[in-house]
Protein backbone atom coordinates (compact mmCIF):
# COMPACT_ATOMS: atom_id res chain seq x y z
CA UNK A 1 0.00 0.00 0.00
CA UNK A 2 0.96 3.89 -0.58
CA UNK A 3 2.02 5.56 2.05
CA UNK A 4 0.90 8.60 0.38
CA UNK A 5 -1.29 8.70 -2.76
CA UNK A 6 -2.30 12.07 -4.20
CA UNK A 7 -4.77 11.95 -7.34
CA UNK A 8 -5.94 14.70 -9.42
CA UNK A 9 -5.23 16.84 -6.65
CA UNK A 10 -5.72 20.64 -6.97
CA UNK A 11 -4.77 23.36 -4.42
CA UNK A 12 -5.87 27.25 -5.92
CA UNK A 13 -5.45 30.12 -3.66
CA UNK A 14 -7.59 33.01 -4.13
CA UNK A 15 -5.86 36.26 -3.87
CA UNK A 16 -6.08 39.68 -4.85
CA UNK A 17 -4.77 39.43 -7.79
CA UNK A 18 -7.49 36.59 -8.81
CA UNK A 19 -6.57 32.43 -8.40
CA UNK A 20 -3.13 31.31 -8.01
CA UNK A 21 -2.91 27.75 -9.24
CA UNK A 22 -0.99 25.86 -6.36
CA UNK A 23 -0.87 22.66 -7.71
CA UNK A 24 -2.96 21.11 -11.05
CA UNK A 25 -3.79 17.87 -11.14
CA UNK A 26 -0.97 16.13 -8.97
CA UNK A 27 -0.88 12.34 -9.27
CA UNK A 28 1.89 10.97 -6.99
CA UNK A 29 1.99 7.93 -5.20
CA UNK A 30 4.87 7.23 -2.74
CA UNK A 31 5.71 3.69 -1.12
CA UNK A 32 7.20 3.06 2.68
CA UNK A 33 11.01 3.48 2.94
CA UNK A 34 11.27 5.64 -0.11
CA UNK A 35 13.00 9.08 -0.24
CA UNK A 36 11.17 11.44 -2.31
CA UNK A 37 12.80 14.59 -3.37
CA UNK A 38 10.76 17.50 -4.62
CA UNK A 39 12.58 20.12 -7.10
CA UNK A 40 11.54 22.94 -9.29
CA UNK A 41 11.91 26.45 -9.66
CA UNK A 42 10.11 28.73 -7.14
CA UNK A 43 6.44 29.20 -6.82
CA UNK A 44 6.11 25.74 -8.26
CA UNK A 45 4.27 23.62 -5.25
CA UNK A 46 6.68 22.13 -3.25
CA UNK A 47 5.79 23.57 0.10
CA UNK A 48 2.91 23.64 -0.70
CA UNK A 49 1.98 19.67 -1.88
CA UNK A 50 4.53 19.07 1.55
CA UNK A 51 1.94 21.39 3.61
CA UNK A 52 -1.11 19.38 2.00
CA UNK A 53 0.12 15.87 3.30
CA UNK A 54 0.94 17.36 6.51
CA UNK A 55 -2.84 19.17 6.99
CA UNK A 56 -1.51 22.67 7.12
CA UNK A 57 -3.38 23.51 3.40
CA UNK A 58 -6.62 22.03 2.48
CA UNK A 59 -6.66 20.75 -1.09
CA UNK A 60 -9.94 22.77 -3.07
CA UNK A 61 -10.00 19.28 -5.61
CA UNK A 62 -8.88 15.55 -5.86
CA UNK A 63 -7.98 12.78 -3.21
CA UNK A 64 -4.95 12.63 -0.68
CA UNK A 65 -4.34 9.90 1.85
CA UNK A 66 -1.74 9.13 4.27
CA UNK A 67 -0.92 5.86 5.40
CA UNK A 68 -4.34 5.20 3.72
CA UNK A 69 -6.74 7.93 5.94
CA UNK A 70 -7.12 11.47 5.15
CA UNK A 71 -3.86 14.04 6.28
CA UNK A 72 -6.05 15.01 9.23
CA UNK A 73 -6.57 11.72 10.29
CA UNK A 74 -3.24 11.05 9.98
CA UNK A 75 -1.95 14.37 11.57
CA UNK A 76 -3.85 13.08 14.70
CA UNK A 77 -2.26 9.93 14.27
CA UNK A 78 1.26 11.86 14.52
CA UNK A 79 1.97 9.90 11.33
CA UNK A 80 4.61 12.07 10.50
CA UNK A 81 7.52 14.83 11.78
CA UNK A 82 7.89 18.04 9.95
CA UNK A 83 11.28 20.06 9.12
CA UNK A 84 10.65 23.30 8.34
CA UNK A 85 13.19 25.50 6.41
CA UNK A 86 14.60 27.19 9.15
CA UNK A 87 15.62 25.40 12.40
CA UNK A 88 13.15 27.43 13.81
CA UNK A 89 14.48 26.30 17.56
CA UNK A 90 12.89 28.64 20.56
CA UNK A 91 16.03 30.63 21.79
CA UNK A 92 15.29 30.44 25.39
CA UNK A 93 15.03 26.58 25.74
CA UNK A 94 18.05 24.35 25.47
CA UNK A 95 18.05 22.05 22.99
CA UNK A 96 16.34 18.97 24.88
CA UNK A 97 14.00 21.67 25.78
CA UNK A 98 13.02 22.31 22.15
CA UNK A 99 13.07 18.87 21.37
CA UNK A 100 10.85 17.96 23.86
CA UNK A 101 8.24 20.83 23.90
CA UNK A 102 5.84 19.13 21.59
CA UNK A 103 6.42 15.62 23.33
CA UNK A 104 5.22 17.87 26.54
CA UNK A 105 2.52 19.77 24.76
CA UNK A 106 1.35 15.81 23.82
CA UNK A 107 1.14 15.01 27.31
CA UNK A 108 4.09 12.40 27.14
CA UNK A 109 5.27 10.91 30.80
CA UNK A 110 8.07 12.72 31.55
CA UNK A 111 10.21 10.14 31.45
CA UNK A 112 9.49 8.95 28.37
CA UNK A 113 9.89 12.36 27.36
CA UNK A 114 14.12 12.00 28.79
CA UNK A 115 14.43 8.78 26.65
CA UNK A 116 12.45 9.91 23.16
CA UNK A 117 15.24 13.15 23.49
CA UNK A 118 18.26 11.33 24.42
CA UNK A 119 17.47 8.57 21.45
CA UNK A 120 17.00 11.66 18.84
CA UNK A 121 19.70 13.36 20.15
CA UNK A 122 21.98 10.10 19.51
CA UNK A 123 20.49 9.37 16.01
CA UNK A 124 21.63 12.97 14.71
CA UNK A 125 24.87 12.60 16.30
CA UNK A 126 23.91 15.25 18.98
CA UNK A 127 24.19 13.14 22.34
CA UNK A 128 25.91 15.58 24.81
CA UNK A 129 24.60 18.81 23.39
CA UNK A 130 21.03 18.85 25.47
CA UNK A 131 21.87 21.18 27.86
CA UNK A 132 23.26 23.76 25.34
CA UNK A 133 21.00 26.41 23.95
CA UNK A 134 20.36 27.34 20.09
CA UNK A 135 22.85 30.13 19.58
CA UNK A 136 25.44 28.06 21.26
CA UNK A 137 25.81 25.69 17.98
CA UNK A 138 26.74 25.87 14.41
CA UNK A 139 23.84 26.38 11.88
CA UNK A 140 24.66 22.37 10.89
CA UNK A 141 24.43 21.33 14.14
CA UNK A 142 20.71 23.33 15.07
CA UNK A 143 19.76 21.90 11.73
CA UNK A 144 20.57 18.20 13.07
CA UNK A 145 18.51 19.22 16.55
CA UNK A 146 15.29 20.69 14.28
CA UNK A 147 15.59 16.85 12.68
CA UNK A 148 15.63 15.33 16.06
CA UNK A 149 12.56 17.30 16.78
CA UNK A 150 10.87 16.13 14.13
CA UNK A 151 12.00 12.82 14.99
CA UNK A 152 10.74 12.72 18.54
CA UNK A 153 7.60 11.45 17.95
CA UNK A 154 9.25 8.13 15.73
CA UNK A 155 7.02 8.80 13.31
CA UNK A 156 7.30 6.82 10.15
CA UNK A 157 7.26 9.30 7.73
CA UNK A 158 9.49 12.75 7.80
CA UNK A 159 8.62 15.59 5.91
CA UNK A 160 11.86 18.22 5.25
CA UNK A 161 11.10 21.59 3.66
CA UNK A 162 14.49 22.52 2.21
CA UNK A 163 16.05 22.02 5.69
CA UNK A 164 20.03 22.69 4.71
CA UNK A 165 18.89 25.37 1.84
CA UNK A 166 21.05 28.11 4.31
CA UNK A 167 23.89 25.90 4.29
CA UNK A 168 27.52 25.87 3.04
CA UNK A 169 28.68 23.20 0.90
CA UNK A 170 30.53 21.17 3.48
CA UNK A 171 28.37 21.33 5.90
CA UNK A 172 25.43 20.16 3.69
CA UNK A 173 27.50 17.34 2.09
CA UNK A 174 27.86 16.31 5.52
CA UNK A 175 24.30 16.52 6.97
CA UNK A 176 23.22 14.92 3.39
CA UNK A 177 25.51 11.71 4.15
CA UNK A 178 23.76 11.47 7.61
CA UNK A 179 20.64 12.23 6.74
CA UNK A 180 21.17 9.06 4.42
CA UNK A 181 22.37 7.11 6.76
CA UNK A 182 19.45 7.68 9.54
CA UNK A 183 16.97 6.83 6.47
CA UNK A 184 19.15 3.78 6.33
CA UNK A 185 18.57 2.58 10.02
CA UNK A 186 15.23 3.58 10.29
CA UNK A 187 13.35 2.80 6.81
CA UNK A 188 11.52 5.74 7.47
CA UNK A 189 9.67 7.53 4.18
CA UNK A 190 10.68 10.65 3.36
CA UNK A 191 9.52 13.55 1.73
CA UNK A 192 12.18 16.07 0.83
CA UNK A 193 12.26 19.22 -0.78
CA UNK A 194 15.13 21.22 -2.04
CA UNK A 195 16.78 23.17 -4.98
CA UNK A 196 19.59 21.14 -5.29
CA UNK A 197 19.69 18.95 -8.19
CA UNK A 198 23.01 17.15 -6.43
CA UNK A 199 20.87 17.01 -3.21
CA UNK A 200 18.10 15.40 -4.74
CA UNK A 201 20.03 12.54 -6.74
CA UNK A 202 22.39 12.18 -4.04
CA UNK A 203 19.68 11.31 -1.45
CA UNK A 204 16.63 10.06 -3.19
CA UNK A 205 15.19 7.05 -4.51
CA UNK A 206 12.89 9.02 -6.34
CA UNK A 207 12.54 12.90 -7.68
CA UNK A 208 9.54 14.28 -8.39
CA UNK A 209 10.14 17.75 -10.88
CA UNK A 210 7.54 20.02 -10.45
CA UNK A 211 6.92 23.17 -12.80
CA UNK A 212 4.97 26.53 -11.53
CA UNK A 213 1.71 28.66 -13.09
CA UNK A 214 -0.02 26.28 -12.87
CA UNK A 215 1.92 23.77 -9.88
CA UNK A 216 2.37 20.68 -11.58
CA UNK A 217 4.47 17.55 -11.73
CA UNK A 218 6.34 17.25 -15.13
CA UNK A 219 8.46 14.43 -14.60
CA UNK A 220 8.97 11.70 -11.94
CA UNK A 221 12.74 9.99 -12.06
CA UNK A 222 12.99 6.60 -9.76
CA UNK A 223 17.07 6.38 -9.12
CA UNK A 224 18.66 2.88 -9.34
CA UNK A 225 21.80 4.30 -7.39
CA UNK A 226 22.27 1.73 -4.69
CA UNK A 227 21.09 2.95 -1.08
CA UNK A 228 24.85 3.20 0.16
CA UNK A 229 26.05 6.28 -1.27
CA UNK A 230 29.36 7.66 -0.75
CA UNK A 231 29.47 11.09 -1.68
CA UNK A 232 32.09 10.32 -4.72
CA UNK A 233 28.84 8.89 -6.13
CA UNK A 234 28.60 12.15 -7.60
CA UNK A 235 30.88 11.66 -10.05
CA UNK A 236 29.86 8.48 -11.40
CA UNK A 237 28.24 8.16 -15.05
CA UNK A 238 24.78 6.85 -13.14
CA UNK A 239 24.45 10.30 -11.08
CA UNK A 240 25.50 12.35 -13.86
CA UNK A 241 23.01 10.67 -15.99
CA UNK A 242 20.10 10.75 -13.52
CA UNK A 243 21.26 14.67 -12.60
CA UNK A 244 21.21 15.42 -16.87
CA UNK A 245 17.34 14.16 -16.68
CA UNK A 246 16.34 16.12 -13.79
CA UNK A 247 18.23 19.26 -15.08
CA UNK A 248 16.02 18.77 -18.82
CA UNK A 249 12.81 18.19 -16.98
CA UNK A 250 13.23 21.34 -14.88
CA UNK A 251 14.40 23.28 -18.60
CA UNK A 252 11.22 21.42 -20.22
CA UNK A 253 9.12 23.24 -17.68
CA UNK A 254 10.69 26.78 -17.18
CA UNK A 255 7.85 29.40 -17.52
CA UNK A 256 9.14 32.52 -18.43
CA UNK A 257 8.52 35.51 -16.35
N1 LIG B 1 -1.24 31.10 1.59
C1 LIG B 1 -1.10 31.41 0.30
N2 LIG B 1 -1.91 32.34 -0.27
C2 LIG B 1 -1.80 32.66 -1.57
N3 LIG B 1 -0.88 32.10 -2.41
C3 LIG B 1 -0.05 31.20 -1.89
C4 LIG B 1 -0.11 30.82 -0.52
N4 LIG B 1 0.85 29.87 -0.29
C5 LIG B 1 1.48 29.69 -1.47
N5 LIG B 1 0.94 30.48 -2.43
C6 LIG B 1 1.34 30.54 -3.84
O1 LIG B 1 1.28 29.21 -4.36
C7 LIG B 1 2.33 28.98 -5.28
C8 LIG B 1 3.16 27.80 -4.80
O2 LIG B 1 3.88 28.19 -3.63
P1 LIG B 1 4.90 27.22 -2.90
O3 LIG B 1 5.40 27.96 -1.70
O4 LIG B 1 4.27 25.91 -2.67
O5 LIG B 1 6.05 27.06 -3.96
P2 LIG B 1 7.50 26.43 -3.79
O6 LIG B 1 7.72 25.60 -5.00
O7 LIG B 1 7.62 25.75 -2.47
O8 LIG B 1 8.42 27.73 -3.82
P3 LIG B 1 9.85 28.01 -3.10
O9 LIG B 1 10.85 27.15 -3.80
O10 LIG B 1 10.07 29.48 -3.36
O11 LIG B 1 9.71 27.70 -1.64
C9 LIG B 1 3.13 30.28 -5.35
O12 LIG B 1 2.67 31.02 -6.47
C10 LIG B 1 2.78 30.99 -4.06
O13 LIG B 1 2.88 32.38 -4.18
Amino acid sequence: MSVIEARGLNLTFQTNDGPVHALKDVNLSIDRGEFVSFIGPSGCGKTTFLRCIAALEQPTGGSLTVNGVSPEEARRARAYGYVFQAAGLYPWRTIAGNIKLPLEIMGFARDEQERRVNDVLQLVDLAGFGKKYPWQLSGGMQQRASIARALAFDADILLMDEPFGALDEIVRDHLNEQLLKLWARTNKTIGFVTHSIPEAVYLSTKIVVMSPRPGRITDVIDSPLPSERPLDIRDSAEFIEIAHRVREGLRAGHVDE
